[in-house]
């Protein structure tokens, strides 16, 4: 039995590894949780990688539109599937006031929309509730968690070949999710009545949806293997260890491409790994590096961690490249380890294992003004007009189903960035409609210009009601400057309504513009004022903190790097009572353990004195570990010993005269790596 002073004499760690689970480790770190998490261990494999990857697919680039528009609008055929045959609607207006009915009987469809041209009433879509189909709603759930990697690539091939193979060549659409919406079928109009949180409109097919947001992983290239080779050269007797290190694994980069209007690339490829480092050789030659990976994305992309909502990174020029993940470490050869006291050293590392991540990336537009207003009310009339946009234009609701840029020129050499996004519906901040997904885009803008249609039965409620939209999807929004402007003055009803709208909006204290977009009337001066607006926004900005480039771009890198090379004496030991388990959690010891090169005799030893030194022994005995207890460090599991057995160490502790009880692997359960230091 163990006595206390023998636990005291045996100062060194007794650890016997009875197992060592072949699961690679995650080297992935959390930014909001402690590096030492033990549940950051992933216990399944990757899969393995099958070529040498390179730079992002060319197929990004091809994606690139047109100099004034940042935006791709699929030609609106691709839209005329049976039932929402949206071009040939008949040139009757939908009020936003529209939005509030919740039930239309069919009479009253019937009557809007009419049989007699033709259009065999298969146009029955209320689009203050515009939904087609809930299912893409369940494919495209972002908080939908997979449980591998290979669960998520299924999904995601799926919902590739659903969304983007549902359109053939003539762009037609030949899913299956629209069979059920047949001829003089109703298309979903379930949005409920008293339906609060929630309600997102995912029913569009995915090609009209805008492609702002992605999930990408990033993985950077593990390091290559130091090897122990010895030099044998003719009339070199005794050459030495010349054992070279491993190359280091390649860097994951981000960089801005201007020729990128979208994030649409990242639904074909989500997965980007960095090449791994080659393997070091004999004759001191060191691996070679591996590998870099650069990916693309559009300027004005905002990077997250998944699952958190602090913001890594804001790429806005083109030319910017930030360092995410840096590549691990070579492993050190044999000929690192020569020294005074071993000169024959038959040691070398494992290459470090490349950090990973996923990142969430979301696509904020760059503009400085945004128009913003219910639908039909001729935003992007006005955007074509004053810029040389030329943004889808019709007369029926959600024409605009993107956001569109345009630049504007002025005489004195001046130019602003202006947005046009789709429509916003009364309770958009419900999702309802379109538009509301588009909101964010304009919270880097300086200015915004709220059209007004005119011709509408009750401009005024439209414009209280886009005006409240905007407060409750963000009261910053609600607070920009913005210029109001009253289109259609050409209509005679828009041209009755004005000056009691004029006189109503004044004596609340808001300036207006009326405008005939069409006809180019007025135009000019809305645009001046907003133009005026944003300069007075640049000069108040001016010396405070406006929004600047991070100077460094690499600081995620840098902050991966620290995290994964704490302090080898930095760890926590935690206790499971039930398993009568000792976890050793730390992310020095981790990465240390994971570049133990177990095959070579010489680990083991340094494996013992790195646990004796950092200190690890010393607080497991002060917490009270015992005879046979499991103590788990990183990936090793091993058995605790009070004292040392004879049982077949003597090979490893000749010469010395340390208690260690070395480890005794277990043949069965260790499989490849397993030895038996007794033999
Ligand atoms: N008479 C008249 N019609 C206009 C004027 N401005 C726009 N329109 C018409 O209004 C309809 C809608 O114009 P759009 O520019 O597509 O409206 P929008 O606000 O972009 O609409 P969504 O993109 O659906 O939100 C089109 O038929 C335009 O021709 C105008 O000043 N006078
Ligand atoms: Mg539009």
């Amino acid at each position: 039995m163990a006595s206390i002073s023998t636990i005291t004499t045996s100062s060194f760690i007794s650890l016997q590894a009875i197992s060592r689970p072949k699961s690679r480790k995650s080297n992935h770190i959390p930014s909001n949780a402690s590096p030492r998490n033990p549940n950051s261990n992933r216990n399944r494999k990757l899969k393995p990688q099958k070529a040498k990857l390179k730079s992002p697919p060319q197929t990004i680039t091809s994606t690139a539109g047109e100099a004034t528009s940042y935006t791709r609008l699929p030609p609106l055929e691709d839209f005329t599937v049976p039932s929402l045959n949206l071009g040939s609607r008949p040139p009757e207006e939908i009020k936003l006031s529209d939005a509030n009915v919740v039930k239309q009987d069919s009479d009253s469809e019937s009557q809007r929309f009419g049989t007699e041209d033709g259009m065999d009433g298969d146009l029955r879509v209320d689009y203050g509730r515009f939904e087609v189909n809930p299912h893409f709603e369940e494919e495209e759930d972002e908080d939908h968690e997979y449980e591998s990697e290979e669960e998520q690539e299924e999904e995601e091939e799926t919902v590739n070949g659903k969304s983007v193979n549902s359109y053939n060549s003539d762009g037609v659409y030949e899913g299956e999710e629209l069979e059920e919406f047949a001829d003089g079928e109703n298309v979903n109009l379930s949005v409920f009545e008293g339906e609060e949180e929630g309600v997102k409109e995912k029913g569009v097919p995915a090609v009209m949806r805008c492609f702002d947001r992605a999930k990408i992983y990033v993985k950077a290239g593990d390091g290559g293997n130091g090897v122990v080779a010895f030099r044998r050269e003719k009339f070199v007797p005794l050459g030495g260890p010349s054992g070279g290190d491993g190359g280091r694994g390649g860097n994951v980069y981000l960089e801005v491409d201007g020729s990128i209007n979208s994030l649409l690339p990242f639904r074909n490829r989500v997965h980007y790994r960095a090449g791994r480092g080659a393997h070091g050789q004999g004759s001191c030659m060191d691996g070679a590096k591996g590998e870099d990976i650069v990916v693309k994305v559009p300027p004005g992309t905002v990077v997250r961690e998944a699952g958190n909502e602090e913001v890594l990174l804001e790429l806005l020029s083109p030319g910017q490249r930030a360092l995410v993940l840096p590549g691990g470490r070579g492993g050190r050869g044999n000929a690192a380890f020569k020294c005074g006291s071993n000169k024959v050293p038959r040691i070398a590392e494992n290459g470090e294992e490349g950090s990973e991540m996923w990142l969430e990336l979301e696509l904020k537009l760059v503009a400085d003004v945004g128009i913003v207003g219910a639908p039909n009310a001729g935003k992007s009339t006005l955007l074509s007009v004053i810029s040389a946009a030329q943004p889808a234009i019709a007369n029926y609701p959600f024409t605009t189903l993107l956001p569109n840029l345009g630049v504007v020129s002025f005489d004195y050499d001046s130019t602003m960035v202006v947005a046009d996004l789709p429509g916003l519906l009364e309770g958009a901040h419900r999702g309802f409609g379109l538009g509301h997904e588009f909101l964010r885009h304009t919270e880097r803008c300086s200015a915004l210009v709220h059209v007004v249609d005119g011709s509408s039965q009750q401009p005024e409620f439209e414009f209280d009601a886009v005006r409240l939209e905007l407060e409750m999807f963000s009261p910053e929004l609600a607070e920009k400057p913005y210029v109001v402007a009253y289109n259609k003055m050409d209509l005679p009803e828009a041209y009755e309504n004005w000056q009691l709208f004029k006189e109503k909006l004044e004596a609340r204290g808001i300036e207006t513009f009326c405008m005939s977009a069409v006809k180019r009337e007025g135009t000019h001066e809305v645009i001046c004022a907003a133009h005026k607006l944003l300069q007075e926004s640049k000069e108040a900005n001016k010396g405070s903190e406006g929004w600047t480039h991070p100077i460094n771009l690499n600081h995620v890198a840098d902050m991966v790097q620290r995290q994964r090379r704490a302090p080898i004496n930095d760890f926590e030991i935690s206790y499971d009572n039930a398993s009568k388990t000792w976890q050793v959690i730390g992310a020095g010891l981790q990465r240390f353990v994971q570049m133990t090169n177990w095959r070579y005799k010489d680990s083991d030893t340094r494996f013992q004195h790195v646990l004796e030194a950092c200190g690890v022994n010393k607080s497991l005995l002060k917490m009270g570990v015992k005879e046979g207890d499991t103590v788990i460090v990183g990936e090793m599991e091993m058995v605790w010993h009070d004292y040392p057995q004879n049982s077949g160490l003597s090979k490893v502790k000749r010469g010395s005269f340390d208690p260690t009880k070395w480890p005794e692997w277990k043949i069965s359960e260790a499989g490849d790596f397993a030895r038996d230091l007794s033999n």
